[in-house]
């Protein structure tokens, strides 16, 4: 009989000390501070528009948020969902199992549970102090910040998108080995786009000020993990496989709206120019969630701000792009199960719907840390454990991993590698310098 080994232990800030700690203490408290902030400054745009029916909605969501604050830091049970959205069944659900797992070690709570879970939870409440308070409902409290990581990282969107714009000029004459060449910078762009996360930084501002293609030799060495030549090969065999009849369908699970988001518009739209693709499908988050992650809504605002932007090249990109959506090779979607606090590993058994259609992909693209960490389970693994296995047999098709190493988890490296960074880097897994292409085709 194959040994059951079990699983290590998930990442929680009952570890002192550890990122986690750190998280849960100062920044998912500052992170409150700053949304109840942004409600206050918007008090006079909310009775503009709605009287005083609208600074009513905004006062009790400010209130929910406070108590939320002090729920955290005086590390208080985590309570049951009370509002009727659709998924808080299951996340009451989820919690149920929670609690069946701290096995009488007391109530699922901010510092005692897995930190994946709290920091989830604390985003679906900040989503229901608004959702269930009309007719502010949909106001999003994260969009300014996205929207000024755009706007500032203006001068690196220009450098992608006219170098992006030239390369479509000759883009038919390139020969393979200028194919991979293109296809490995596009890729290295949208890894190092991932720095660009404003959760990290408490919603301090964070947007990609140089250049995005000038340094990238520099930062081979960053790249921990690189998986890209499998990335190539799986994409230029399914190439040549191709018929009329099957399609090339590559899935991008998104992460961060901004400049990030460009990065992977731009990677997205080489595939299909360089016909290595032939469909593309978005997934986004259907709530606002981790401060800059990419809604439907952010999604169609930035093709939209591309479109009208004052210069050539930016604009023929938003043009095209808003083309591929029209001619349905591009595709947004978003599904509830995304912002969840459940690991990928679950998602079979949670929404079986999600998973057979990304069965029906050649390859997944998932960008970003915490979708890292839903991977491979958010837990304490060594070091070396091989990637597949920390899968832990979440595979609805072949996955790449594309994420700049923002908390202390990570799969897949050499005997002693791990080791060797730290020893000059002891932030080397928090800070963002560091980069994966993890990539796992094993059924
Ligand atoms: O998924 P992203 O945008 O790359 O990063 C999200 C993130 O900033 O949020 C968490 C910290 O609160 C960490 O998992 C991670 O660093
Ligand atoms: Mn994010």
């Amino acid at each position: 009989m194959a040994a059951v080994t079990a699983l290590p232990v998930s990442l929680s800030a009952r570890f002192k000390g550890s990122f986690a700690y750190f998280t849960v203490k100062d920044r998912l408290p500052q992170i409150l501070t700053k949304t109840i902030d942004t409600l206050h400054r918007h008090k006079n745009e909310f009775f503009e528009e709605y009287g005083e029916k609208g600074v009513e909605a905004e006062k009790r969501a400010i209130s929910f948020l406070s108590k939320l604050r002090n729920e955290l830091q005086t590390d208080k049970p985590v309570t049951p969902l009370e509002d009727e959205l659709p998924d808080a069944a299951l996340w009451n659900q989820y919690l149920e199992y929670q609690r069946n797992l701290s096995d009488g070690n007391g109530e699922p709570s901010w510092f005692q549970s897995p930190w994946l879970f709290v920091e989830c939870y604390m985003y679906r409440r900040i989503h229901a102090a608004l959702a269930q308070n009309p007719p502010i409902g949909s106001f999003d409290v994260f969009k300014e910040g996205k929207a000024q990581n755009f706007f500032e990282s203006q001068e690196a969107i220009i450098a992608l998108c006219t170098y992006f714009q030239e390369l479509l000029k000759n883009i038919k004459d390139l020969d393979e080995k200028q194919l991979q060449g293109e296809l490995f910078k596009l890729l290295q762009v949208s890894l190092w786009g991932n720095k660009c996360d404003l959760s990290f930084s408490a919603g301090e501002k964070s947007s990609q000020k140089s250049s995005p293609l000038q340094c990238l030799e520099d930062m081979v060495p960053y790249i921990i993990v690189n998986d890209m030549e499998k990335l190539w090969s799986l994409l230029i065999n399914a190439k040549k496989r191709n018929t009329d009849k099957c399609n090339v369908r590559v899935d991008i699970i998104l992460d961060n709206a901004g400049f990030e988001l460009v990065s992977d518009l731009v990677l997205t739209d080489f595939l299909l120019s360089s016909k290595l693709a032939d469909e593309i499908h978005f997934h986004g988050k259907s709530i606002p969630w981790y401060v800059s992650d990419t809604t439907k809504s952010d999604f169609n605002w930035t093709i939209k701000q591309l479109q009208s932007a004052n210069h050539m090249w930016m604009s023929r990109c938003g043009i095209n792009w808003e083309g591929n959506l029209k001619k349905g090779v591009w595709v947004y979607q978003d599904h509830m199960f995304w912002t969840l606090p459940h690991i990928y590993s679950s998602m079979a058994e949670v929404a079986p719907d999600l998973y057979a259609d990304l069965q029906r992909s050649n390859l997944l693209l998932f960008k970003g840390d915490l979708n890292y960490r839903k991977l491979t389970g958010d837990r304490k693994w060594e070091y070396t454990v091989p990637f597949h296995q920390a899968l832990n047999k979440f595979h609805p098709a072949p996955l790449c991993s594309l994420r700049t190493l923002k908390s202390d988890t990570q799969v897949g490296l050499k005997p002693g590698q791990g080791e060797q960074i730290q020893a000059s880097e002891p932030e080397w897994m928090v800070s963002g310098k560091y980069g994966i292409v993890q990539f796992d085709a094993t059924p």
